[in-house]
């Protein structure tokens, strides 16, 4: 017999889920939720189709408000999580004006994975918009009761004066079904979210499946703010300035709080840089010669700029650009650069960094190698 799951959040007698949604509890054996090692709780308190599933050791622990499709897929995850495996460098302190934030209690160097984390709390984005906020709060506060004790602690301690306003202020979205509709979840990582943003920052974030990884960009010194960029870096001041008031606070951070003349040479990089990079992409796509410094240049104004999350394509260009001239060592240094900014910025799998690091090993052999000439 198929039953609807059922919770508090179901007035009684009334299904809470509809027709086509119920759940088959005899079904459950055959999916992997069961199969996973320790077994999933959940489907509990399901409202229509998303319901709560929780495990107390997956990643530390970890609650999802989804669709029981998502959260199977979500079980068959690894769970790569270095919470207490290490010590972390950095540890939480105020920053005038920004609330709390992290510091760094070592020197960490270009390159170094911070922190590799999986989601507390999963939420299916859609089913935010459309629920009734009282329904939704209710459902979130039974998600949230799910933690383990030091995960919900870490949790409530983040920014926001309602489990809802935690959310909003402080996850990030991740994509967990292709293009399918149901696929945008928000993904709360408490201790990540404690990071402060900064439009030039010193640390890179990249998310695949449901793992949330940190990368320094730069050496970071002891007492130094770790800190992330919530928007895209590459626009000028006042539209950086106009996303961060949507995101509910105007920037502090030193490269929005330059003078004038800072902030003007600043913008005019960028303008240069974008002027540079449409003229190389026309001259090389219709076949015309360009300057063998041509993507050296636009590396330098990155560089300037302390673009340091977006290395990884200018190296790239200039590597390439370089090897098209046959100037070998300049090829091979570019390149090398190239492969370490991709994984960074990609991660250790990035196919692009492979193609550099043979590009590195011989520049001869590689297809870009005096193709101008
Ligand atoms: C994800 S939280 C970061 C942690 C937060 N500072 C806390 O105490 O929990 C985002 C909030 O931190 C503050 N914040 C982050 N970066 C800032 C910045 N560059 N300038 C001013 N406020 C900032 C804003 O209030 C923002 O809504």
């Amino acid at each position: 017999q198929d039953l609807c799951a059922r919770g508090p959040l179901q007035p009684r007698n009334e299904p809470i889920c509809s027709a086509n949604t119920y759940v088959a509890k005899h079904e459950k054996h055959e999916n992997t939720l069961e199969n996973s090692p320790e077994e999933w709780d959940g489907p509990d308190d399901c409202v229509e189709e998303h319901c709560i599933f929780s495990h107390q050791t997956f990643g530390g622990g970890m609650v999802m408000i989804t669709t029981e499709r998502i959260a199977e897929i979500v079980a068959g995850l690894n769970a790569v999580d270095d919470a207490g495996s290490k010590a972390p460098p950095f540890r939480i302190a105020q920053f005038p004006g920004k609330g709390m934030g992290l510091v760094a209690t070592r020197a960490i160097r270009k390159g170094e994975i911070i922190m590799e984390r999986t989601p507390s709390l999963l939420v299916q984005w859609g089913m935010l918009l459309e629920m009734d906020p009282e329904i939704r709060d209710r459902l979130f506060a039974l998600a949230v009761e799910r933690l383990p004790a030091l995960k919900k602690q870490a949790f409530m301690r983040q920014m926001g004066d309602s489990i809802h306003d935690k959310v909003d202020r402080n996850t990030f979205r991740l994509f967990l079904d292709g293009n399918s509709g149901q696929s945008t979840h928000l993904g709360s990582f408490p201790e990540i979210s404690m990071m402060n943003h900064d439009c030039r920052p010193n640390v890179h974030y990249r998310i695949a499946n449901i793992t949330h990884t940190t990368v320094a960009v730069r050496d970071i010194l002891p007492g130094e703010e770790l800190t992330i960029s919530y928007i895209f870096g590459m626009i000028p001041r006042h539209e950086r300035h106009e996303r961060l008031i949507d995101w509910g606070f105007t920037c502090t951070c030193p490269h929005c709080t330059m003078s004038p003349a800072d902030l003007a040479a600043s913008d005019a990089r960028l303008e240069e840089i974008k002027r540079l990079e449409d003229d190389l992409e026309t001259k090389l796509g219709s076949g015309r010669t360009v300057a063998p410094e041509a993507g050296g240049d636009i590396v330098k104004l990155y560089l300037d700029e302390k673009l340091y999350s977006y290395l990884g394509p200018a190296y790239t260009r200039a590597a390439l650009v370089y090897s098209m001239f046959g100037n070998m060592d300049k090829a091979k240094e570019y390149a090398a650069e190239a492969a370490e900014a991709l994984v960074r910025e990609t991660g250790p799998q990035s196919k692009d960094a492979e193609a550099m690091r043979k590009l590195v090993d011989d520049p001869t052999k590689h297809w870009s190698w005096q193709v101008q000439l």
